[in-house]
């Protein structure tokens, strides 16, 4: 299912690392998308190590995409599952719209404002040297932080709204970490999805 895009007022941002698109999807688009990826995608909560301890993610995640497509991520691999309509109606869509060829999307699921997503950039090798990484936000408004890289300090937000879509374009993940803080307020979920290009698919050893 095709999904149609609204990016007729692109905000750029960081000096052109990130492009914002506050009302890509319409509400009644979002919301519906929201809907269904809530209830259709194998959500699973992934252990992680976090200091050689093994503990659970903060939040809820699922890996789709083109066949035979696997990715590390914290510290494990995952094998992409098989596209759903809606996901793939809007990866087409995006890649229509900007001319990418991007071929997987992790969705994250955080539940509520407990949930979070720790600093990082998306610099794994099976995305190649510099990707340009499109996300997607549905549901609760929540802060997208970021600092440089070797910087312990913030230096901004953005509140990714309900149906935007940014663009961490090209030289974002060599120069900038990411994050998404815990917001104690918030009691409603959030759905992220982030898709990508993955170029250098990892070969499996037995
Ligand atoms: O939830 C978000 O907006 C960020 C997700 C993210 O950074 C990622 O999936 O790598
Ligand atoms: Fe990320």
């Amino acid at each position: 299912m095709p999904w149609s895009l609204d990016l007729s007022e692109p905000q750029t941002l960081l000096d052109g690392a990130m492009t914002y698109y506050a009302q890509a999807l319409s509400f009644s688009c979002a919301d519906q998308l929201f809907t269904s990826l809530n209830g259709e995608l194998p959500w699973t909560q992934e252990s992680i190590m976090i200091y050689g301890r093994e503990t659970l993610s903060p939040r809820l995640q699922a890996w789709h995409g083109d066949e035979g497509i696997s990715y590390r991520y914290s510290g494990k691999t995952f094998t992409t599952l098989p596209w759903t309509p809606s996901l793939v109606g809007l990866c087409h869509s995006i890649n229509q719209a900007f001319g990418l060829k991007l071929n997987s999307v992790l969705a994250n699921l955080y539940r509520d404002g407990q949930d979070s997503m720790g600093w990082h950039a998306d610099d794994e090798m099976e995305l190649g040297s510099d990707p340009i990484i499109v996300s997607v936000s549905l549901g609760a408004e929540r802060d997208f932080a970021v600092r440089r890289i070797g910087e312990q300090r913030q230096a901004g937000k953005l509140a990714l709204a309900h149906g935007s879509l940014l663009v961490m374009e090209a030289g974002m993940q060599n120069r900038w970490q990411h994050s998404l803080p815990k917001r104690q307020g918030i009691k409603q979920p959030r759905i992220n999805l982030t898709f990508r290009e993955i170029i250098h698919s990892r070969i499996s050893l037995p």
